[in-house]
This record gives structure tokens, sequence and C-alpha cells, in this order.
């Protein structure tokens, strides 16, 4: 017992030491993170240098011009262009569309500086003229066709109607797509009229099998610029959008330009068992065995990515808009990043970008109520984050199931795609950005990763600046109209749409871009 004493407070002098040492780790982490928040604003950036001045025509238009815009955009909402699958699409209504466009723009296909050709029966691409031709071309796209909708799903108003009501126009394809086909025609047909003549050249491809996978549209597009050594400074296709209250702790809109796209894998699961009568049923059918299976699926998730992949620069960008505390952890995800996920993952639409998603999205099985099923199948289609592979997801997911009795084919799938640039010497990410403040200066602009998969992937060999982004203003609950019921937009939103596109066309003028840090970039 005499010997207690001195042990004890020997003891007690190291976790004395323990305790210091610990205490200047968490200091000078904390430091640290501090002075990451108090300093991390990558929004200025080129918006305070000094642009190339370039004669910008204002839109101006006139409630008579107004209206009639409206009108050509109600028009092409009311032409069911829709997509089933890769054999099955409306054609009657795709060419009915390529008669609505001539109709709706004629200054556009008169005009000695576009050159416009068919693709693929009902694709199109058209090639605007610059009086520079030593400036790269860069290429605007959108698609014609929609999915499907059914009014008796809960549609407000018939889906192909382009009913107004509170200012908002409803149909299927007002939000994916027909706002960014129209909008740059529109756009392209108002500045021809008041005799815009561009510097540098530009595409416009429109597709007409996006919503099936592009691969007679806007593979084929792809193919011929290919073939004809064409290469893009920047290409900008649908994607990511305005988010006006959908992240919470937010203050004000954001503009999330998707520099990337997730990856995508759909996997058929399948399992046989003998058929019989019903009267004398096994434990298991293969109903039971491929219900647990992908019951197994949607309880285990894959697993949390989040920080890991671009999404990490959507928040480093949005970190100064947010309030104090999440100001703090979205500056330090190196820190934070899990704690944040968790927050993320409770949303669908803010979950997407935590991880690869699990959808199942097909369940077929059996032919009769009395005869045993001999065949079950279900379609699961995933959404690959940027550090995950197609073969990765795979593995996981056969890990996840653990059943030899359940058979998984993969049916169709692809790497999320490369991550293009957002830095400052980036032509294609800069210009978007000061095209976005030149009309809506209220809005913080930030890189993201779309969700979905866009027509934009059969051109990445045309260039490495592939940019996703309409500025669709979308509040909470808006992201579930797209595919979903009542697809609307506002026409004020549409308006704003077309003077966008006008302004980002006359933007894409200028030369090079103003003198950063890293100094000035020759394209
Ligand atoms: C900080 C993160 C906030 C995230 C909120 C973002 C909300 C985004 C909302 C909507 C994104 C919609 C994407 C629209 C593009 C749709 C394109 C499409 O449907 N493509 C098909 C292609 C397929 C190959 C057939 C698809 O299924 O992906
Ligand atoms: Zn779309
Ligand atoms: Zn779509």
């Amino acid at each position: 017992m005499a010997g207690a004493g001195p042990k004890k407070s020997k003891v007690f002098r190291y976790l004395k030491y323990i305790f210091l040492a610990v205490l200047c780790v968490l200091l000078s982490l904390f430091t640290v993170a501090l002075l990451r928040t108090l300093s991390l604003n990558v929004n200025v950036g080129l918006q305070l240098a000094h642009w190339e001045e370039t004669n910008h025509i204002g839109l101006d238009l006139s409630q008579r011009q107004r209206e009639e815009m409206l009108t050509r955009f109600k028009e092409a909402i009311r032409i069911p262009t829709v997509s089933y699958s890769p054999t099955d699409l409306n054609t009657t209504a795709l060419r009915e569309f390529s008669s609505l466009l001539r109709k709706a723009f004629p200054t556009v296909f008169a005009s000695s500086l576009v050159q416009h050709e068919v693709v693929a029966e009902y694709s199109h691409l058209f090639w605007v003229q610059g009086s520079q031709p030593d400036l790269l071309p860069y290429m605007l796209l959108a698609h014609i066709d929609v999915v499907p909708a059914s009014e008796s799903d809960g549609w407000e108003a018939p889906p192909f109607s382009a009913k107004e009501i509170d200012d908002f126009i409803y149909g299927r394809g007002t939000l994916d797509n027909k706002e960014c086909v129209m909008g740059i025609l529109q756009a392209l047909e108002y500045l021809l009229l008041r005799g815009y003549a561009p510097r540098r050249g530009f595409y416009i491809g429109l597709g007409h099998d996006e919503e099936v996978s592009g691969f007679n549209g806007a593979m084929n597009v792809a193919r011929l610029l290919e073939q004809r050594h064409v290469q893009l400074s920047f290409l900008l296709d649908e994607g990511l959008l305005v988010v006006d209250g959908v992240l919470k702790g937010l203050d004000g809109p954001a503009a999330l330009i998707g520099v990337t796209e997730k990856g995508m894998a759909t996997v058929k699961l399948s399992v046989i068992t003998a058929p019989g009568h019903s009267s004398m049923p096994p434990r298991e059918s293969s109903i039971g065995i491929l219900a647990a299976a992908v019951k197994r699926l949607e309880d285990n998730p894959m697993p949390m990515l989040f920080g890991q992949g671009p999404e990490r620069g959507t928040f480093e960008h949005l970190a100064h808009k947010f309030n104090f505390p999440l100001r703090f952890m979205a500056s330090n995800l190196w820190l934070f990043a899990p704690i944040v996920g968790r927050f993320l993952a409770l949303k669908p639409e803010t979950n997407a970008i935590t991880r690869t998603t699990t959808a199942v999205t097909m369940f077929n099985g059996g032919v009769k109520y009395n005869i045993l099923p001999s065949v079950a199948e279900a379609y699961v289609n995933l959404r690959i984050h940027s550090a995950h592979s197609v073969r990765e997801v795979m593995d996981l997911m056969e890990w996840t199931v653990g059943d030899q009795r359940v058979r998984m084919d993969l049916v169709e799938g692809f790497d999320p795609l490369p991550v293009s640039s957002y830095s400052e010497t980036s032509f294609g990410f800069q210009i978007l950005k000061k095209s976005i403040l030149d009309v809506f200066p209220q809005l913080t602009v930030a890189p993201g990763v779309c969700m979905a998969n866009t027509d934009s992937r059969h051109y990445k060999d045309l260039t490495t600046g592939v940019y996703r982004f309409a500025p669709i203003w979308a509040k909470p609950g808006d992201a579930q109209r797209i595919h979903g019921i009542n697809e609307r937009i506002s026409k004020k939103n549409y308006e704003d749409m077309v003077g966008f596109y006008s302004t980002l066309i006359q933007n894409c003028d200028v030369r090079t871009l103003p003198e950063s840090h890293s100094g000035v970039h020759e394209f």
C-alpha cells in the first residue's frame, strides 16, 4: 500500500500530458477549421475581373413577342413526342415536331449563317457560323423526346395540354426538356432578327431519343462531328438547375452546374424454381426468394461516399452562404463529411449525391393464381457515385443479396463520367457562371454532380468541358415533377431561360477569359 501513492501520481502525470496533447491537437484542428471557414469563398473569382467588351443585344421583348414566344412553347408541349423504348418512339409526333421547329423559328432556318441538317431521321444539328473561325466552337444540347405521362396518375391538367394554371404552364416536357429545345432556338431567332452575327461559331444538337439512351440521336450527331474532326471548347446540356430552398440552411437560391454525371447500372435479378400446382407449395417460391433479395437491397443502401467526389466542390462553393454551424461544417468536409452526409441522406434528392443509389424499378412473376411461378424477375437501376465503378457496385450487390439462387445480369452499365474543370481558367465553366450571374445576380454558382444521365455522355470525345445546367427554378418538391406528375414551368421562368441563352451565346464571343491569379488562358 505504501508504494501506491507515487505510482498513482506518476499515472496522473502521464494522464495530464496525454490530456494536454489531445487538447492541443483539438485546438489546432479547430483553428485550421475556423481559418478555412473564414477564408473559403471560392465564389468571387472572375466576377471581379475585367471582362472583354462585346456588343450586347438585350432582348427587350414587347408584350406581343412575349405572347408569341409562349404560344410556340405551348405548341411544342402539345406534341406527344414520347419515347417508350429504343424501338418504340412516337415517330408521327417527332415528324410533327420537326415541322413546328421550321414554323416557329423561320429566321433560324432562313439565315445564311445557319446550316441545318436532320440526323437519324428526327434529330437536328445546327451550325451557326462565327466571324472568327480561329475561335474554338462550343455546343448547346437539348432533347425533343419525353417520357410517357398519364393523366390518371393525378395530373391537375392533361399532360399534353400545356394548360396555364396560376402563371405556370403544365405539361410533360416543360422541365425535361422542351424548355431548352425551344429556349435555345428562340434566343437564336431573336438574336438573328436583331442582326446579331456571332464571333465564335457554335453547334446546337437536338436529340430525339434521349429518354431511351440516345443511341440513335445523340450518338449519331456525335459520330458525325467526330468524323468531321470537330473539337469543341465546351458543351452545355440539360442536367442540374437552380435550387431554391432545397438545401436547408443555405441563404438564397443557388445555380448548380453539373460538372459530371453519375454512372448507371441496370441489373436484372431472376429466380427460377419448378412450376407446379399451388395446392402443394414448397416452403419458398421464386417470388418469395426474389422479394427477400430485393428487400435486402433496399434495407442495405450502398455505402456513404459523401465528400469523396466532386460534391465536395459543391459545398466548398456554397459554404459562405450557409448559416453558421453549417458553414463551419461545409467548409471542413475533410472533418465533417460523415455528419453532413447523414443529414443529406434524409431526403431522396440530396441522398442521391451521397452514395450510389439503388432503385427497384420493375418486378414480375407468375402467370396464374393457381400455378406456382417458375420465374420471377426484378430490375434494379443503380446510379453510381463518382467514387464507385460498375464492377464494385455489382460485387457489393452480390454480397448484399448473398443468395446463389438469385441470378444477377448486368443489362446496361457505364462508369461515372469524367469531371470537367471548374477552375478559374476553365472557359466553359466561367462563361456559364458569368452568364448565370448576368441574368440572375441573386444566385450563388457552384459545381455539382448530376444524378441523372444526359445525352452529353455521347460527346465525351469532342471536348473535356462538358456541363449540365439549365436555369430552371426548383423549389422543394419540384424535382419530383421531372418524370413525375404535374411537370410545369412558370411563364416567367421560360422567358428568363430565353434571356439566359441569349446572354450565354453573346458572352461566348469573348476571345479569352479575363486574367485570373493563374494567368490568361488562350483558346
Ligand atoms: C447539393 C445537392 C442538391 C441537389 C438537388 C438537386 C435537385 C436536382 C433535381 C433534378 C435533376 C434532374 C435531372 C434532369 C435530367 C434528366 C435526364 C434524364 O432523365 N435522363 C435519363 C437518361 C437515361 C439514359 C434514359 C435518366 O434516366 O437519367
Ligand atoms: Zn432530359
Ligand atoms: Zn428525362
